[in-house]
C-alpha cells in the first residue's frame, strides 16, 4: 500500500482571528493535490503547519496513521518549498544541491545551460530561475511527501511545462501537496483539489466550485 499522509484538527489564530480550523486533507504517494484560496484564505500558513515550521497548540499530521511530531525534514519525511526563497542569498547553489542531497544532475538534465550557474549565489540568479530549480531540488530530495507553495510563480511558461514534467514523475514515488494561484496549471496538474475558505477545506468535485466560493469570476 502506499504511504499517506494526513492531516486534521489544526486550529491556527492570529490573535481574535481564525486562520484555521476545520482542516481534513489526505495525500497518498502517486498523487498531487492541489489547494487554492483567496489571498489571505490560510493557504501558507497551513503548510507551515503541516511542515512543522509554524508551531500550533492543536495539530494532527499522521502519516499512515502514526502521528508525527517535531522537525520532518530530518527524518527525511517531509520537504518543504516556501513561498519565499528557499535558499539564503549567499549560499552557492552548488552547495545548496549538497545540502538536500541532490545529484547536480537532477538540474542539468531540465537545463543542460545552468552547468554554469551552479557555482553561482542564489541572489545572482533570475528569480523565475531560482524558483524552478529550488522546486526540483525539493521534488528530488528524499523525502516521501513534498509541499510546494507556489512554484509556478515567476517561472515562464516553458520552464512551468518542464515543471508539470518533473512533477508528473516526481509523484510516482511521492505524494504532492501544492498551492498557486496560477489555478490554470493547478488544475491541469491536480489529481485532486481542495479549497480553503473560512479557514476550512472543502474538496473541489467541479471546477464550478472555484466560481461560487468567490475565487474566480468564470472558468
Ligand atoms: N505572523 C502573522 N501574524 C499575524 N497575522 C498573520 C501572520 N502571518 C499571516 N497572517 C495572516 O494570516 C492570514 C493567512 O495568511 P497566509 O499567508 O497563510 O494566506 P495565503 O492564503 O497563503 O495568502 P496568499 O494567497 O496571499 O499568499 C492572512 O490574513 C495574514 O495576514
Amino acid at each position: 500500500m502506499n504511504d499517506i499522509l494526513e492531516f486534521d484538527g489544526i486550529e491556527l489564530q492570529y490573535g481574535a482571528r481564525t486562520i484555521l480550523s476545520g482542516i481534513y486533507m489526505k495525500c497518498p504517494v502517486g498523487n498531487i493535490i492541489g489547494i487554492l484560496g483567496r489571498n489571505g484564505s490560510g493557504k501558507s500558513s497551513l503548510l507551515k503547519v503541516v511542515f512543522g515550521s509554524l508551531r500550533v497548540p492543536v495539530r494532527s499530521v499522521r502519516v499512515n496513521g502514526q502521528y508525527l511530531a517535531g522537525d520532518y525534514m530530518k527524518k527525511r519525511i517531509i520537504a518543504y518549498l516556501p513561498q519565499e526563497d528557499l535558499i539564503p542569498p549567499n549560499m552557492p547553489l552548488q552547495r545548496a544541491l549538497r545540502l538536500f542531497d541532490v545529484d547536480k544532475r537532477h538540474i542539468l538534465e531540465y537545463f543542460p545551460e545552468a552547468e554554469p550557474f551552479l557555482s553561482l549565489r542564489s541572489r545572482e540568479l533570475s528569480g523565475g530561475y531560482r524558483r524552478i530549480i529550488e522546486a526540483i531540488m525539493i521534488l528530488h530530495s528524499k523525502a516521501t511527501f513534498c509541499l510546494l507553495d507556489e512554484p509556478f510563480t515567476g517561472v515562464m511558461p516553458v520552464h512551468i511545462e518542464v515543471l508539470q514534467h518533473v512533477l508528473a514523475q516526481a509523484k510516482e514515488r511521492k505524494g504532492i501537496i501544492l498551492t498557486d494561484h496560477l489555478y490554470r496549471q493547478v488544475l491541469s496538474t491536480a489529481d485532486h483539489l481542495y479549497i480553503l475558505s473560512d479557514g476550512r477545506t472543502f474538496a473541489v468535485k467541479d471546477p464550478e466550485d472555484l466560481v461560487a466560493r468567490g475565487y474566480v469570476h468564470a472558468l
